[in-house]
């Protein structure tokens, strides 16, 4: 069994677990008192290069990364240093993360957040926005395409923005034929867990200009940032070389002040 399908696995039984304590219903209605979802597709498409500051504590690939005691405070240092939207990793299984974590991040930052999970379901899809998620990632690796389709319309109904994440050409043909408009290409292949930052320079040029594209993993500083933004990449999503940083939000500053420096390349419109 590869890493994916024994987290998907794990996740199926979480997902069962927290339905039977709370139904569906009942969460529908938490969605439909949240504040309203905030446009992260317009946030990502804002002049100069994104950053995407995430929340991680763990990962399958590298075991403990960070602590994080604090997210909130995390998010707020990240927010403070200029982050676009702010990644929540809420599965706990692999990644040590809830969704305690996300709405304490929502309460406290202005910016979109990111419910970052291994999403198979709707009930997923209603418990991110009640838990004040402005966006979903969908894995297409994870998913049958009419899956994908349903839960892409499905977050969509909500407000909220879908990131579709793909690793190949193949994926990425999926993931435009579902209707994405925000399309991550993650540099580590979930199967082996390896990075490669050349994934990106070969999925992104296929991409339709209307599409934004995220390039996932592997920005360790500004460098990968800018080899990145070469390829075609509006915004870039971080999470090791944030959460192991002695000062998160100077390290978001120098990333984003990357982003917005005239000499880096941005995605032709
Ligand atoms: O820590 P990195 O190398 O900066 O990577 C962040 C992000 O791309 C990674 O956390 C990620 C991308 N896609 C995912 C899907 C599930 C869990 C995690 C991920």
């Amino acid at each position: 069994m590869s890493v994916l399908d024994e987290i998907l696995a794990g996740v199926r039984e979480d997902v069962a677990a927290r339905q039977q304590q709370v139904p569906l219903e009942l969460v529908k209605e938490r969605a439909a008192a949240a504040r309203p979802a905030l446009d992260a597709y317009a946030a990502l498409r804002a002049p100069g290069v994104g950053v995407i500051a995430e929340v991680k504590r763990s990962s399958p690939s590298k075991g403990a990364l960070a602590d994080i005691p604090d997210p909130a405070e995390l998010a707020a240092e990240y927010a403070a240093g200029g982050a676009r939207v702010i990644s929540v990793l809420t599965e706990g299984r692999w990644f040590g993360g809830s969704l305690d974590d996300l709405a304490a991040v929502r309460a406290a930052v202005n910016v979109p957040v990111l419910r970052k999970d291994f999403v198979v379901s709707s009930y997923q899809v209603h418990e991110a926005r009640a838990y004040g998620a402005d966006m979903v990632l969908l894995i297409v690796a994870a998913l049958e395409k009419n899956v994908l389709v349903g839960l892409l319309e499905r977050i969509e109904s909500l407000g909220m923005a879908a990131l579709v994440e793909v690793h190949d050409e193949d994926e990425a043909d999926i993931a435009l034929e579902a209707g994405a408009r925000l399309i991550g290409v993650n540099a580590r292949n979930l199967k082996t867990l390896e990075v490669d930052r050349s994934t990106f320079e070969r999925i992104a040029p296929g991409l339709p200009n209307n599409v934004v594209k995220i390039a996932e993993s592997g920005v360790r500083g500004p460098h990968d940032l800018i080899r990145y933004a070469s390829a075609g990449a509006d915004a870039v999503l971080v999470g090791e070389g944030l959460v192991t940083q002695k000062s998160p939000k100077d390290a978001v500053k120098e990333l984003v002040n990357a982003g917005n420096h005239p000499a880096t390349p941005r995605p032709a419109r």
